[in-house]
Formats: C-alpha cells, sequence, structure tokens
C-alpha cells in the first residue's frame, strides 16, 4: 500500500563487464600546465599530498568502506557507477554556476536524456540506474518522476491502474511529477482547493483551480518537463465534499508538449543560489475545469463507481500521505550522503591548509590541528556516520511497516510517521546548518563557487522545508509523544522506538552513575541519560499543558509548541544515538574499523550531550560535574579521531567528479586546482573587461581631466 521505489536491497542484479580499476576511482592526476597567467607552473608527477594523513590511519579503509556503503556489493556497484558518471564529457558539472538558468535547465535536459540512453545500452538494473543518476548530481525532472510519481501510483494505485501506467512510466513514453502543493497551502494538505468533482453524465472528474490559491505552486518538474502529474485535489461526488485524494492528470500533448486545452503550465521563476536547484522547474498549474475519465482517480485506498458513490476501504485515511512517508525515509539517507560530501571537503582541505605556528621557517600548523578547528569538525563527521545508520534503519522500518500494511496490519503507521517525520526534520536541519559549518571551516575558498560548498548548501537547504516543513514535522512527532505519555497512566506499554518510556518510573527519578570521563565510554551510561532527558522533557511538556486546566488542549498544546519542539528534538535525538549503539556492537569486520565507529558514535553522543547540557541539567538527568567529564571525554575522543579524519572521509568513497570541490580532492593539490579554476571564469576570458570603453575608462579620464585643470 505504500509501496514507494526501489528498495536497493533486494534488487535483481545484473552488471555488466567493467574494466578493472585502480584503488581510488579518480583518474591520476597529472597537474597540467596553466592555459593562462600560470606559465610558471611546471607539469607535475602525480603527488599525493595527504599521503603522510593517510598513512596514520589505524583501521582498514577498504572496511570501512564496507561499513559505509552497506556491503561489499554496494561498494562495488557505487564504485562502477560514480566512475561511469565521472569518466563522461556529458556529465561534466564544473561549469554549472557559470551558465544561465536557460543553458543550465537545457544542460539538464541533456544530461538526463543521455543518463538514460546509458542506462538503456548497459541495461542496468535498478539499483544501478538509481546510483548512476545519484552521481550525476543535477536536481532535474527525473527526481520527481522516480521519486514522487511512480511510488504515488504504485501506493495508491490499484493493480489495474498500475497496469496501465507504470509502464509507460518506466519506459519515459509519459513524464510524471507529483502535484501537490499550492500557492496558498503547503504543510497543510487538508486545506487545499484544487477540486475533481464528478460528473456522472460523462463518467469524468473534472478538474479545476477555484481560486489564486489553489494553483499549484512549486512541483518539482512540473514547470516545463512533465506530461503527467498525480494532482491532489478535493473530490466532490454527489454534492459532498471527500477531502484530498490523487488523480493523474494529462497536462501537455504527447506529440508537440503544448500544454492541453484548460491546462495554464510555467515554471515559478528562479531560485536561491547561483546553479544549484536552478536545474529543476519548479512550476505552476492552473486546471480550467479541465475533464479525466473516471478511471484516473487512484482507487487503491477508495473509489467512485460509476454511480457516482463513494466507497472507502476499511484502512486508515493517512495512507494518502504514503508517498511522503516514502520520500521522508528517502531524505535520511540522502542527508548523510550532502553531509559526508561537506564534511569530506572540509576534512581534506584542512589537513592541506596551514596557517600560523611557524617561528622559525620551519613548517607552519595544518588548521587540522587546531583544537578548534576539531571540536567543529569531527562532530559533523560523526554526524554523518550516525545519519547513515539510522538512515538504514529506517529504510529497514519502512520495509517493514509496509509488509504489515499489504497484510492490513496498521499497528506501526503511527511508529512510521514519527520516525520519518522526526527523522527527516533533524536530519536535514543538522546538514544544512553544517554544510554551511564546513564553508566557514575552509576560511576564504570555501566561499568560492569552485570549493563545492556554496552550491551544496543552495541545494541542499530546500530540504529543510520542502516534504513537510521540520517545525510542522517536529510538531507532529510531539503530538505522538504527548498521546504516549497521556496513556502511559492507563498502563499502556508503548512499543517501538517509544518502548523505553515504559520505563517511566525509574526513569523519571534516575541519576547518572558517572564519575570520571571514562565513564561517558560506557553505552549503557550515555542510553540512560538520553532516554532520561527525552522522557522527563516529554512529562514536562505534558504537565505544563494538562495544568493549564483552563484551556483546551489544543490552546495548551499551541502554547507550549516551542518546548514540544525541543522535546520531539530529544527524542529523535535518542533514536540516532540508539541506533548508532546498536550498529557498534553488532560483527563489524575489518582491522580498526569497529573501533573507530565506537569512538564516532561517542563524540556524537557527547556532542550532543555538550550542546544541550541545559536540557540534561534541567531535567537533572546529570550534574554539572558530569557535563564537564562529558566534555573533558569528548576533547580525548577528538585526539583519538585526527590521526583517522582523512581516512574516515576516504571511506565515503566519492569521486572528484562527484564532489565536485577543488578543497576536497582526493590528492589535496589543492592550490594549483584553484589556480587553474580562476582562469575559467568567463569574466577572465579577455584581459580588458567588457564595459572598459563605456564605463571604467571614461570615468578615469574624466577624474584625469579634471585633475589636469587643478
Ligand atoms: C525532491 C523534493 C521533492 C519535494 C516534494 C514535496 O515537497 S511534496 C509535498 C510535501 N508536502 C508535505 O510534506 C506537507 C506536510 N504536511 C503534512 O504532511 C500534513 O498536512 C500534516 C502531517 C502536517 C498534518 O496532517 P493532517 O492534516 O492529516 O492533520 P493532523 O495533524 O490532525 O493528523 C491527523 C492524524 O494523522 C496522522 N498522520 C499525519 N501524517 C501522517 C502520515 N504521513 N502517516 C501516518 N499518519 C499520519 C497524525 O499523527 C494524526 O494521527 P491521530 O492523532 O489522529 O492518531
Ligand atoms: C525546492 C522545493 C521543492 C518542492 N517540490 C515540491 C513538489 O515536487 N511537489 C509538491 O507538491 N510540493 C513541493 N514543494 C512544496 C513543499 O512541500 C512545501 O513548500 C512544504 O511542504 C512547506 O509548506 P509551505 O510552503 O506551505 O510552508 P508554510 O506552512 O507556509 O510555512 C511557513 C512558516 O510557517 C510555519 N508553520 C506552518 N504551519 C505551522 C504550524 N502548524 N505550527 C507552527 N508553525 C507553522 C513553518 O514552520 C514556516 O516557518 C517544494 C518546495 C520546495 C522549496
Amino acid at each position: 500500500m505504500w509501496r514507494g521505489g526501489s528498495n536497493t536491497r533486494t534488487c535483481k542484479r545484473r552488471f555488466f563487464s567493467s574494466p578493472t580499476r585502480s584503488r581510488h576511482h579518480r583518474p591520476p592526476y597529472i597537474c597540467r600546465l596553466h592555459s593562462r597567467g600560470s606559465q610558471h607552473l611546471k607539469a607535475m608527477a602525480e603527488v599525493d599530498h595527504l599521503a603522510a594523513e593517510r598513512a596514520t590511519a589505524r583501521f582498514d579503509v577498504e572496511e570501512m568502506k564496507v561499513a559505509w556503503a552497506g556491503s561489499r556489493h554496494a561498494v562495488h556497484v557505487a564504485d562502477r557507477m560514480a566512475r561511469l558518471v565521472a569518466s563522461d564529457p556529458v556529465f561534466r558539472k564544473d561549469n554549472r554556476t557559470m551558465l544561465s538558468r536557460k543553458e543550465l535547465f537545457k544542460d539538464t535536459l541533456r544530461k538526463a536524456a543521455h543518463a538514460w540512453k546509458r542506462i538503456v545500452e548497459l541495461r542496468l538494473t535498478e539499483e544501478e540506474a538509481d546510483l548512476l543518476r545519484q552521481y550525476v548530481d543535477q536536481p532535474g525532472y527525473v527526481d520527481l518522476h522516480w521519486g514522487m510519481f511512480v511510488p504515488a501510483i504504485k501506493g495508491q494505485g490499484t493493480e489495474e491502474q498500475q497496469h496501465k501506467w507504470l509502464p509507460l512510466a518506466y519506459k519515459f513514453q509519459i513524464i510524471g511529477c507529483y502535484a501537490q502543493t499550492e500557492l496558498g497551502h503547503g504543510s497543510n494538505v487538508q486545506g487545499l482547493e484544487t477540486t475533481a468533482t464528478f460528473d456522472p453524465k460523462t463518467d469524468e472528474f473534472v478538474i479545476h483551480s477555484p481560486t489564486l490559491t489553489s494553483s499549484k505552486w512549486w512541483p518539482g518538474g512540473l514547470g516545463k518537463a512533465s506530461t503527467h502529474a498525480v494532482v491532489y485535489a478535493r473530490l466532490i461526488t454527489e454534492g459532498k465534499d471527500y477531502g484530498i485524494h490523487g488523480f493523474i492528470v494529462q497536462l501537455r500533448s504527447l506529440e508537440d508538449h503544448s500544454p492541453l486545452p484548460g491546462v495554464t503550465l510555467g515554471d515559478i521563476g528562479g531560485k536561491f543560489g547561483s546553479g544549484a536547484y536552478n536545474s529543476m522547474d519548479n512550476g505552476v498549474l492552473r486546471f480550467d475545469h479541465v475533464r479525466i475519465p473516471r478511471d484516473q482517480m487512484l482507487m487503491r485506498l477508495s473509489q467512485v463507481t460509476r454511480e457516482g458513490k463513494y466507497v472507502h476501504s476499511n484502512v486508515p485515511k493517512q495512507l494518502l500521505y504514503g508517498t511522503m512517508v516514502y520520500v521522508r525515509q528517502s531524505i535520511v539517507a540522502d542527508a548523510s550522503k550532502a553531509l559526508s560530501r561537506a564534511v569530506c571537503i572540509a576534512v581534506r582541505y584542512s589537513a592541506v591548509r596551514k596557517q600560523f605556528g611557524s617561528q622559525d621557517g620551519g613548517p607552519e600548523t595544518q588548521v587540522l590541528n587546531y583544537k578548534t578547528q576539531q571540536s567543529r569538525l569531527f562532530p559533523l563527521l560523526a554526524s554523518a556516520y550516525a545519519f547513515r545508520f539510522v538512515g538504514d534503519w529506517l529504510n529497514w522500518l519502512y520495509t517493514d511497516v509496509t509488509q504489515k500494511l499489504e497484510a492490513k496490519d496498521f499497528s506501526t503507521l503511527q511508529e512510521a510517521h514519527a520516525c520519518t517525520a522526526g527523522l527527516k526534520a533533524v536530519t536535514t536541519s543538522v546538514t544544512a546548518d553544517a554544510i554551511e559549518e564546513c564553508r566557514k571551516l575552509c576560511g576564504g575558498h570555501g566561499y568560492l563557487n569552485s570549493s563545492g560548498l556554496p552550491e551544496l548548501f543552495a541545494v541542499y537547504v530546500p530540504a529543510c522545508t520542502y516534504e513537510g516543513d521540520n517545525v510542522v514535522l517536529l510538531l507532529q512527532v510531539a503530538r505522538i509523544l504527548m498521546k504516549t505519555v497521556s496513556q502511559l497512566a492507563s498502563g499502556k506499554q508503548p512499543v517501538g522506538t517509544m518502548a523505553y518510556m515504559g520505563k517511566v518510573q525509574y526513569l523519571m527519578q534516575c541519576k547518572s552513575a558517572v564519575s570520571s570521563a571514562e565513564d561517558w565510554l560506557n553505552p549503557d551510561a550515555i542510553q540512560e541519560a538520553f532516554e532520561a532527558r527525552a522522557l522527563r522533557m516529554a512529562v514536562n511538556c505534558a504537565q505544563n499543558i494538562s495544568q493549564a486546566a483552563s484551556q483546551e488542549e489544543a490552546a495548551g498544546f499551541y502554547e507550549r509548541s516551542p518546548d514540544l519542539l525541543e522535546a520531539a528534538v530529544a527524542h529523535i535525538q535518542l533514536i540516532i544515538v540508539t541506533k548508532f549503539i546498536e550498529k557498534v556492537h553488532q560483527e563489524i569486520p575489518g582491522h580498526g574499523v569497529k573501533e573507530q565507529l565506537q569512538a564516532l558514535c561517542n563524540v556524537y553522543a557527547l556532542y550532543i550531550l555538550h550542546k544541550h547540557l541545559g536540557d540534561f541539567l534541567a531535567t537533572g538527568c546529570i550534574t554539572p560535574r558530569q557535563g564537564a567529564l562529558a566534555n573533558e571525554q569528548l576533547g580525548k575522543l577528538y585526539a583519538q579521531v585526527r590521526p583517522n579524519a582523512v581516512a574516515l572521509v576516504d571511506a565515503f568513497n566519492y569521486t572528484d567528479h562527484y564532489l565536485g570541490s577543488v578543497l576536497g580532492r582526493y590528492d589535496g593539490d589543492v592550490y594549483p586546482a584553484l589556480y587553474e579554476e580562476a582562469w575559467k571564469d568567463p569574466l577572465n576570458e579577455t584581459v580588458v573587461p567588457e564595459g572598459y570603453h563605456e564605463y571604467l575608462r571614461p570615468l578615469i579620464k574624466q577624474q584625469q581631466l579634471k585633475l589636469s585643470r587643478l
């Protein structure tokens, strides 16, 4: 019922033969003679400026790649797809920020068409094709086609509807998008205004946009590319409004791509940052009484009969939100990808960059050796790993819930909603902030487009808003927390990620036994502190809401919503910490791999504890002294991570192409690359800039004339 996109774990494999490759999947870098202005730079043989860093690693990087990717098979497939993309000139992206919007959009169409051609020619599996698209790394209509249009039909269409529409979508005979949000409403899905009124005379629905605010607004791929959309509209039949339902609507001609009669379509305009998300044609759409056959209503959950009778299957209405739940879980995995890219750039560059420290002409200090740099960077490195593992777990949960739903077991629906909504909110917020932090960690050069960080930030930051504004989603988690707390008194045992709340008697009064910094390395000590903090914050909120006895519960919730947000964050951080601890408890092969993950797990947990110390102290879970000990241990852990830092980001296994950053290059040969990149800027195409004769020369001449008259 919630069937979404592919579950890559179960994908059938069909490899195309691949050439043998060197250990690191980048072409050997030969520093080229620079075309302009840099003739003094001599061609050099390949040099690994980070070799000394790599030599200090105390673990097996190849095995860490397996731990990161999930399996040896996953490393292998990702490696092949990444190289395939990196070696293909069509997928070049280093000039992207210099293209105009129109050029960028056309470039996106070209890349998408070429990617599809390669997928067909090489007969790639679904898993391989997904990865290939990921490494092309340019937001475009295909993301919504595969990521939302297809999953919506799979999840909400009947067998016949799937049989009819999916083959068309799979072969790109139609291109689809997901048209839910309107100009007037996004978060409040039940507030959408577009109508789908059944006309029994013709056996059709009439799709209409009654107001300006009912215009569909934002859907990716809608503006220029899509031929079809799953449109969410209020179903009206026999004079009654049955609320929001999904409909497959054709928007453009399959002959000449012109909008069909009654359909007004366009792009909503340029977005934040150069390049970045501007490759996507987020669109506006209005309907003027557009007719579609009745069988284009997605009828898996509810149906309208030929006579116009509304029939709702005996399933929870929230299944209509299934596509969003599917995408939210995939966004958590994407957060670890975006965060690990930023961290990889910042760690490698921090190892190359040197400032201060030399009084006598000796070597300067690598900025990675500054404790402040480590205390800003290593928690982000740990977070990348934490998000990766919680993302894997969430993918498992999603698959499990989907199977239960197929068997008409809806008991885990709430758990799935709380986990996907909360983890989406926390991981995207942290990642967006972390990318910006990585930019600052790279100093001035981080601000250059060639660092890759400005574009990564601009592409990533809307993840805090799309698929549910993060605050709105955290309030959903808070509601479920409050419901769970209120049920504790009745003796109902919470399950899943809320199970810890069942230990309410103990967790409300327990005192941490930590008495030395080392005690904080005990996972039980961490787990208990996080559980007690999350539970006490939730219980405090529930008490404050109920104490406002004069108010309705909803009004109390509204008043206390800032505190509720924090309680929801505490609960989600507990889940992330728990899943990291569980991961480290598993068998993990490879020399030193488990030890490194253990250290990163502790960094993650103690960093969160340090950052939110106020919560832990205010709820009395730990004492100020124990808080100070946690911080002391954190410093020791940073020292442990330091010699492994570069190898830990190498384990992400990213090609230079995918990273797209002169600062994050695998070989660390940053300065010639920065120098060379600068000359590629269109401003450097002419020595004397355009506009000199119009504006600069007359200005200078005028001033000279004035001066000569004096
Ligand atoms: C690549 C980028 C592409 C981007 C694409 C997009 O952005 S696409 C556009 C993306 N757009 C967005 O993401 C829009 C974000 N907005 C929303 O998802 C919803 O409007 C809402 C969740 C905020 C409110 O929901 P509501 O109006 O129904 O009102 P309510 O709060 O009263 O909840 C009623 C009950 O339903 C439960 N429940 C809710 N959701 C789920 C769920 N998914 N599953 C299961 N259950 C769920 C909830 O717990 C409650 O349960 P209870 O207490 O009765 O047992
Ligand atoms: C890049 C991008 C791509 C997108 N792609 C698609 C797509 O393909 N298809 C599609 O249908 N949509 C898409 N969207 C739309 C997206 O899903 C919505 O923008 C998102 O759900 C947020 O809704 P909103 O814009 O209505 O924000 P609003 O709800 O108007 O948020 C504005 C502010 O109000 C606050 N707020 C709102 N409600 C509450 C509340 N109850 N309590 C407290 N605070 C509240 C929010 O926290 C926020 O600070 C996309 C958006 C973006 C930015």
